[in-house]
C-alpha cells in the first residue's frame, strides 16, 4: 500500500500546539515529588547560574574602565604604582572568585541533574509498569494500546527530566537576559529590541521542526515496534532454533532493513530541513549581533561610550544573545518534551475497567458454578460463544472437547474474568462474577493456561507465583511438586528447588516441554484454597504413563473440588462426570462417556476415530 507523504499524514495528527506545554507543570510536580531537596537546589543553583554573568560584566566594565583610569593617572603624577593597581587587581580578584562561583552552580547543577536522571527514570518505568499491570487483557490486545506502552517506555522515561531541565535552563537564561536588559536599555531599548527581533526566526522553525519529529516519531511507532519483533526472532534463544532451521535469518533481516530505510528516509528528510532552516534563520541572528557591535562602536569613537562600557556592551550583547538562543532552544525543546510527554500521560490515562466487585462469598454458597446463557465476542471479533448455558456443582468434573477454535479456552478466559462475557451471565454460588472481590475470586480458581508462563526463576519460584502468598514458602513448594508429579524429577536437578530454569542467567538449566508442563501442574496446585480447578490442555507433551498418573493424581485430589479439563485426547476424557463437546462456539452435546457413545453423535465419532489410530 502507498504510503501517503509525511506532510499529509503529519497534518493528520491532532497536535494543539497551544495546549502543548501543559504538561510542564505535571513534569514539575512529578519532579518535586521525586525528591525535594534535589528540585530546590536545582531551583537555587539555577538562580546563581542565571544572575552572576551580568554581575561578571559589570565587574569587568569596572575593570576596564579602573585600567584607563589608572593609566592615565599613574605616568602624570608619579603615583605609588600599588595605590594606582591595587583597586583594579582587587576586581580582578572578585571577577576570578565570580567565575569559580558560576563554575561551581553550574557542576552542582549537572550534578543534580544526573541524579535526578536515574531517579525519576525509575519513577516513571515504575508508574508505566504499574499502569500496565491495570489494564485489561482486552487492552493489551489491542495493538494502539500496545503502541502507547511502547511509544511510552522507549522515550518518556527520559523526558519529563529533560523537560525540567530545560524549564530551569529557560529560567537561568531568563533571569541572565533580565539582568543584561537593565544594562542594555541604558545603552538604547532599541538595542533590546534588535537582538529579540533577531532571534524569532530561529524559535519558529525550531518550534515547527520539533512538532514535526514527535509526529514523525508517533506515526512510526508501529514499524518501530514490528523492528523490535523481528530483532527479538532473531536474537532470542526461544525463537531462534526455528529460525535457524528454516533459514529465516536472511527473510528477516531484509525485512528488518527494509523497514529502517523507510523510516530512514523520512527522519533524513526532516533533519535536512531543520538544519537547513536553522542555519539560514540562525545567520539573521548573527546579522543584528554584528550590526549591534558596529553601533557600539561608533558609539564609543564618537565619544559617548567609555572603553569599559564598550568592553561591558561587546558582552552583554554577546551573552544575551547567547542567552536569548539559549531560552528559545529551551522552548522549542520543551515544546517536543510536553509532545513526548502528552504520550505518557495519555498512556496513563488510558481508562482501566475498574473491579467493582466487593462480595467474598456467594449469595448461595455450594451453588457451584453457572453459565447463564452466555455468549461472547473478542473486542472488534466475530461471535466465538454462543448461548451458552452449564451448569457445575462442587465436586463435579467437567471435561471440554472440540476442534481447535471452538471456543474452550475463550470459556476459561471468561470463568477467569478475564473477559466479560458480550451477554448472559456467569454466577459462582449464586453471584454474578462481576461481583465478585477479584482477591476472593483468584484464591477460589486454580488455572493452567496452554500457554503458560515458563518464568526465568528458580523451580521453587516458579512453583511459588501460583500462590503469591507462599511465594518463598519451601514446604508448599514440594507439596505442590509431589502433587503435581514434579518433585522427582526436581529432587535431581542440580540444586533441586533452588536450580535456575531457563537459559537467559547464569547456570540457567532447561527443561523438556512435559518437564515444564509438570511444573505449571504443580503451580495449580500451589492455590490450596482454590474449589474449581482447571487444566487446559495440561499434559499434551506428557508421555502416555505421566498423563495417565497426573490424571489419577488428579482426580484423587479434586473431589470436593469442581474440576474442569480441556483435552483433544479421549483416553483423558473419558472419566470425567461430564463431558461437553463444543463445536464453532456452540455446546452441541453434553452427558457422560458411556451416554455420548450411546447417542453416536460427534463425541462418539471422534472416539471412535481416535481409537481406531491405536488399533
Ligand atoms: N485474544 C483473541 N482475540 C481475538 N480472537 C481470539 C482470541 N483468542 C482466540 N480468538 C478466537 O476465538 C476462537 C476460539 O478460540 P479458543 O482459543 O477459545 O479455541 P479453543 O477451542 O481453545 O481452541 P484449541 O483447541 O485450538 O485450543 C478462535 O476462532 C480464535 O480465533
Amino acid at each position: 500500500m502507498p504510503r501517503p507523504h509525511l506532510k499529509h499524514r503529519l497534518a493528520a495528527v491532532p497536535g494543539d500546539v497551544f495546549n502543548v506545554f501543559r504538561y510542564t507543570r505535571r513534569a514539575l510536580t512529578l519532579v518535586w515529588q521525586t525528591s525535594r531537596v534535589m528540585m530546590l537546589g536545582l531551583a537555587l543553583a539555577t538562580l546563581v547560574a542565571g544572575v552572576l554573568p551580568a554581575v561578571v560584566a559589570c565587574v569587568g566594565q569596572l575593570i576596564v574602565d579602573g585600567v584607563v583610569t589608572a593609566m592615565s593617572a599613574y605616568p602624570d603624577q608619579a603615583t605609588d604604582l600599588s595605590t594606582v593597581l591595587s583597586p583594579v587587581l582587587s576586581l580582578v580578584v572578585i571577577e576570578g572568585v565570580l567565575i569559580a562561583l558560576m563554575a561551581l552552580a553550574q557542576r552542582v547543577l549537572e550534578a543534580q541533574q544526573s541524579l535526578l536522571r536515574a531517579q525519576l527514570g525509575q519513577k516513571v518505568n515504575v508508574m508505566l509498569l504499574d499502569k500496565a499491570g491495570e489494564l485489561s487483557l482486552a487492552q493489551f490486545e489491542d495493538s494502539e494500546v500496545y503502541d502507547q506502552l511502547t511509544r511510552a517506555r522507549r522515550e518518556a522515561s527520559t523526558r519529563p527530566l529533560a523537560l525540567v531541565t530545560k524549564t530551569f535552563s529557560l529560567l537561568q537564561n531568563a533571569i541572565s537576559l533580565v539582568s543584561f536588559s537593565v544594562l542594555l536599555v541604558q545603552f538604547s531599548p532599541w538595542a533590546l529590541l534588535i537582538i529579540v527581533v533577531g532571534a524569532l526566526p530561529v524559535f519558529a522553525s525550531e518550534a515547527k521542526f520539533s512538532g514535526d519529529a514527535f509526529r514523525l516519531f508517533r506515526w512510526r511507532s508501529p514499524q518501530m515496534r514490528e523492528q523490535r519483533y523481528l530483532e527479538t526472532l532473531l536474537a532470542r534463544e526461544d525463537s531462534i532454533k526455528e529460525v535457524k532451521l528454516y533459514g529465516l535469518e536472511r527473510l528477516f533481516l531484509a525485512r528488518y532493513r527494509a523497514i529502517f530505510d523507510n523510516l530512514y528516509s523520512e527522519e533524513r528528510r526532516l533533519t535536512l530541513r531543520r538544519t537547513l532552516w536553522g542555519f539560514v534563520l540562525g545567520l539573521l541572528g548573527t546579522l543584528t549581533f554584528y550590526a549591534a557591535y558596529g553601533w557600539v562602536v561608533l558609539e564609543t569613537i564618537i565619544g559617548t561610550l567609555t572603553l569599559g562600557q564598550m568592553t561591558m556592551y561587546l558582552l552583554v550583547f554577546k551573552q544575551s544573545q547567547g542567552a536569548l538562543s539559549a531560552s528559545l532552544t529551551a522552548v522549542s525543546g520543551m515544546f517536543e518534551d510536553n509532545l513526548y510527554l502528552s504520550n505518557l500521560y495519555e498512556f496513563l490515562e488510558q481508562p482501566t475497567e475498574r473491579e467493582a466487585g466487593t462480595l467474598t462469598e456467594g449469595d448461595t454458597p455450594g451453588d457451584g458454578l453457572r453459565f447463564e446463557r452466555v455468549s461472547f465476542a473478542y473486542p472488534g471479533g466475530e461471535q466465538v460463544l454462543e448461548d451458552i448455558s452449564l451448569h457445575l456443582i462442587p465436586g463435579q468434573s467437567l471435561a471440554l472437547v472440540g476442534e481447535n477454535g471452538s471456543g474452550k479456552t475463550t470459556l476459561i478466559k471468561l470463568l477467569t474474568r478475564l473477559y466479560h462475557p458480550s451477554h448472559g451471565r456467569i454466577l459462582l454460588d449464586g453471584s454474578d462474577l462481576r461481583d465478585w472481590d477479584s482477591q476472593a475470586l483468584r484464591r477460589r480458581v486454580g488455572v493452567i493456561f496452554q500457554d503458560f508462563v515458563r518464568y526465568q526463576f528458580s523451580v521453587g519460584e516458579n512453583l511459588g507465583v501460583g500462590d503469591t502468598h507462599a511465594f518463598a514458602d519451601e514446604a508448599r513448594w514440594q507439596a505442590a511438586a509431589q502433587r503435581g508429579l514434579a518433585d522427582d524429577f526436581i529432587q535431581r536437578l542440580p540444586s533441586g528447588y533452588h536450580t535456575q530454569l531457563g537459559r537467559w542467567f547464569k547456570n540457567g538449566q532447561e527443561l523438556s516441554g512435559g518437564q515444564w508442563q509438570k511444573i505449571a501442574l504443580s503451580r495449580a496446585w500451589m492455590r490450596e484454597g482454590a474449589d474449581i480447578l482447571v487444566l487446559d490442555e495440561p499434559t499434551a507433551a506428557m508421555d502416555a504413563a505421566a498423563e495417565a498418573a497426573v490424571f489419577h493424581r488428579f482426580r484423587e485430589h479434586s473431589r470436593d473440588r469442581t474440576s474442569i479439563l480441556i483435552s483433544h485426547r479421549f483416553s483423558t476424557v473419558r472419566s470425567a462426570g461430564v463431558i461437553v463437546v463444543m463445536d464453532r462456539g456452540r455446546i452441541i452435546e453434553r452427558g457422560s462417556h458411556d451416554e455420548l457413545i450411546a447417542a453416536r453423535g460427534r463425541y462418539a465419532e471422534l472416539f471412535e476415530l481416535q481409537a481406531a489410530g491405536y488399533r
